[in-house]
């Protein structure tokens, strides 16, 4: 049983809530196992962040820089550790979590940069003083994190936050606690003074204690849009704190007259089964062109398809695919899958749980284009694409729009006007042309439409929720106009 579970004020601390535990869903044993957090632990951690505020927001950035520079320094050289945690908790393979790791590392000079590019000082002369436009930090803020990129995603909050000088309480996702241990640990290292990042564990309780916690002064969350709607309407009534949800999406790509099919089939393949279809920019509904060109692809796509290795996370040739992130996550595809097939849907290349006790899948492609009114508007959130023939490219865009998300969404073609088109009519944050819709950069904002965020996009834009703007006008000594207001003496 680990006690050292909870983060607060600088001390580790067992839980005094119920048991929680991470199981390993590749090699099927107990890798964690703790308390979680009680409300009196919540609150702990949330005044323990507010104590830290004023100091922690009154240094310069240049000092906060300090400990974050110094953090990833300590990832650079725990890198393995870390991906190996990241390896064992998601079963994600070890050539991606290596990969996570570095993006985490890159997000220090991003946010450096962002954070003076976005939210710098403006200065401006004025005929009797200078106008300025600066930034403040919002105070106490939860960061809530997925389970898909457990160091990468909260990192992408956790930075900018404390960049711009914020105090945090974070709620690691309940799937992965062994990488917020492990993560916390290096920011401890670092140095950072007691309360500045505070931790609490726990399942969905933990989650709405710390949620619903009048002490916050903002929440950025990454996660479902189930949960992001929750949390919505939890701050309903309270205009004063800063919400930032970053959700799912039900997520297009259409191809339509690409000559490189291996290349077309590589980018389809990138785009649905990577991070065995756990990213939430993977793309849910394929569009192919009915006909003989599109036939092609089909049938390149599915032997390509069938010969996607999937295998353990450690293992010497790496494979493609890792397990999906638990059991329960693997049966809840087979069974998404089942319900389409009820409603008249054709298996393509079929999603097998390939150990029932394990998170091991297979990735399945299944044609819906019969049932395409009848299609749920849901993200299955695992390796499962979605298949829809069409004969007109603005039919197709209309379909690919039918949906309440508006995440990412791309095209594979080689005629630009089409992209041109595409562009101008699709609904998304994340527009793509002949590349993956995964994998976006840590450079540019990174966030969706509809039920997909609420228009707070996180990565290069993280710096914009993580402060609120303040305008002055500023005059060295009180100084009388040379030319008063028509009907003033003084
Ligand atoms: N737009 C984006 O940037 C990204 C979105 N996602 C989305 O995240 C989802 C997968 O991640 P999950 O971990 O399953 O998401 P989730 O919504 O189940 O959990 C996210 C976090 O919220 C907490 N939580 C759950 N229910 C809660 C409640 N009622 N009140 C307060 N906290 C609660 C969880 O413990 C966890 O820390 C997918 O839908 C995916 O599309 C994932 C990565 C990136
Ligand atoms: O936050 C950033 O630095 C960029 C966003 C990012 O890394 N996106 C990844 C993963 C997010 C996900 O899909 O779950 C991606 O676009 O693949």
């Amino acid at each position: 049983m680990n006690t050292h579970t909870h983060f607060i004020a600088d001390n580790w601390l067992a839980g005094e809530g119920h048991d929680i535990k991470s199981i390993d869903p590749a090699k099927k044993n107990v890798i964690w196992q703790a308390k979680s957090a009680s409300q009196e632990q919540v609150n702990s951690a949330v005044k323990a962040a507010r104590s830290a505020f004023a100091s922690w927001s009154n240094l310069t950035f240049d000092e906060r820089l300090v400990f974050v520079k110094k953090f990833a320094e300590l990832l650079a050289q725990n890198k393995q550790a870390i991906a190996l945690s990241i390896a064992q908790e998601t079963g994600k393979p070890l050539w991606e979590t290596a990969t996570e790791v570095g993006a985490m590392i890159g997000k220090i000079a991003l946010s450096e940069k962002a954070y003076h590019e976005r939210t710098g000082t403006v200065e401006n002369a004025m005929p009797l003083g200078k106008a300025f436009i600066r930034h403040k930090p919002h105070g106490v803020v939860a960061v809530f994190g997925p389970y898909n990129f457990p160091g990468h995603l909260p990192n992408g909050h956790i930075v900018p936050a404390l960049l711009a000088g914020n105090t945090i309480v974070f709620k690691p996702s309940d799937l992965t606690p062994l990488v917020a241990e492990k993560t916390l640990e290096l920011w401890q290292q670092a140095g950072l003074p007691a309360g500045v990042l505070n931790m609490v564990q726990g399942e969905v309780e933990t989650g709405k204690a710390l949620a619903s916690h009048s002490g916050l002064d903002g929440l950025f969350f990454t996660g479902s849009s189930r949960t992001g709607r929750l949390l919505h309407e939890q701050f309903a009534g309270h205009p004063g704190k800063i919400l930032a949800l970053e959700m799912g999406g039900n997520n297009p790509l259409i191809v339509k007259d690409a000559a490189d099919i291996k290349a077309v089939v590589h980018d389809i393949i990138q785009s649905a089964f990577v991070t065995s279809g756990q990213r939430c920019t993977c793309a849910r509904r394929l569009f192919i062109q009915q006909g003989e060109a599109g036939d092609v692809i089909m049938n390149k796509l599915i032997e390509a398809t069938n010969n996607i290795q999937v295998g353990m996370y450690d293992a010497e040739a790496q494979p493609f695919m890792g397990a999906m992130v638990s059991q329960h996550a693997a049966s809840l595809m087979v069974k998404a899958q089942q319900q389409l097939l009820t409603l008249g849907a054709k298996s393509l290349v079929e999603l097998k749980h390939l150990d029932i006790e394990s998170g091991f899948v297979s990735p399945g492609i299944i044609d819906v284009t019969d049932i395409i009114k009848d299609m749920p508007d849901e993200e299955h959130f695992g390796p499962l694409l979605k298949v829809i023939r069409y004969t007109d490219f603005d039919q197709a865009i209309d379909e690919a729009n039918n949906t309440s998300f508006g995440l990412s969404a791309g095209l594979l073609a080689d005629n630009q006007a089409d992209y041109e088109h595409f562009y101008q009519r699709i609904r998304a944050g994340i527009v793509n042309w002949n590349r993956p819709i995964t994998g976006a950069s840590g450079a540019a904002p990174f966030g969706g439409i509809g039920d997909s965020g609420n228009h707070r996009a996180s990565a290069y834009y993280a710096a914009d929720y993580c402060s609120y703007p303040v305008a002055s006008v500023e005059l060295e000594k009180t100084t009388l106009p040379d030319t008063l207001s028509p009907g003033l003496s003084i």
